[in-house]
């Protein structure tokens, strides 16, 4: 057979859009080429990202298996160009909903292992009756604390059309780096077509948020992700672009919420006693099927 048969479910979270591939006991071995297709939007199904779901005991990485006493699902996240990511904050939350939905997990809490660590999703009905997800992203932190550069910065980005720009680095699990746009330019009309160009380019590559204030607490974002290209959303970097503007301006409080808007909607961003942070949002499972993928 040149193809095999495969379900899925289509889902996203603020528009971070994602192919669901069941593999509950680990039988699949997705390869590169095969991930770019589900994800190719013209040739496939079309998606940022493509999560196969799995029983976390059947997981291949060691680390992951480490984690099956704390969740039983592992979130096995793949850009769109077939690379693996250690975490989607989007992508947990519509994890969440696709474990709940097809009744893999009980109660309002949801564990899930992810390639950095368990994470637990709280679910909780607002009342327009939508339910929203809260999920405990974990620890993070600045890359280069003591950065020589001084004021919070590490990185110099440079954009198309634009003087170069500085930037800070965090991980949440995954890169970031997070750069201020001066207030004359409209962020909307930044080129996000190629992905910016990071000095110190880092080993892993980096997702890139282009941020603008709007208010105390609140703020806009664009990205572009690694392994993808612009989204509408990113969710760990949301996370990130929060953490920096909190960071620049002191420490982040315990609870302080940042209100972050992006093309996809909004997510809410709390930091937590102990260095962790919590990210809300939305998540849709919008179609079911089944789809032929080429072998190889
Ligand atoms: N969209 C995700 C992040 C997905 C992984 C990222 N592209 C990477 O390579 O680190 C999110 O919502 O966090």
């Amino acid at each position: 057979m040149t193809h095999e048969n495969l379900a899925f479910t289509k889902g996203h979270g603020t528009e971070n859009d994602f192919v669901l591939v069941p593999d509950l006991d680990g039988e699949l071995d997705l390869s590169d080429v095969q991930v770019r297709f589900l994800a190719d939007r013209r040739a496939g199904l079309g998606g940022d990202g493509v999560i196969r779901v799995v029983r976390t005991e059947k997981a291949d990485e060691p680390d992951v298996r480490a984690l099956a006493p704390e969740a039983e699902w592992f979130m096995d996240y793949r850009n769109a160009d077939g690379s693996r990511a250690e975490m989607c904050g989007n992508g947990t939350r519509v994890f969440a909903a696709y474990l709940l939905r097809e009744g893999l997990v009980s109660g309002r809490r949801i564990p899930m292992a992810t390639r950095a660590g368990a994470k637990m999703a709280v679910v909780s009905e607002g009342s327009n009756g939508e339910l929203s997800y809260a999920v405990d992203l974990g620890p993070w932190r600045l890359v280069h604390p003591d950065a020589p550069t001084g004021q919070g910065y590490d990185t110099l980005v440079a954009l198309p059309g634009m003087d170069t720009l500085p930037g800070l680095s965090l991980d949440l699990g995954n890169p970031h780096v997070v750069v201020v746009l001066p207030e004359s330019v409209d962020l909307m009309d930044v080129d996000l077509t190629h992905p910016p160009v990071l000095n110190p380019a880092p080993e892993s590559g980096a997702n890139v948020e282009l941020v603008q204030m709007l208010g105390p607490g609140h703020l806009q974002m664009r990205v572009h992700e690694r392994g993808v290209g612009e989204t509408r959303s990113c969710g760990t970097g949301a996370a990130a672009a929060a953490l920096a503007l909190m960071s620049w301006s002191g420490a982040p409080a315990d609870h302080e919420e940042w209100r972050v808007d992006v093309p996809g909607g909004t997510l809410l961003v709390r930091a937590l006693p102990g260095q962790r942070v919590e990210l809300a949002g939305p998540a849709a499972l919008v179609a079911d099927g089944r789809v032929d993928v080429p072998r190889g």
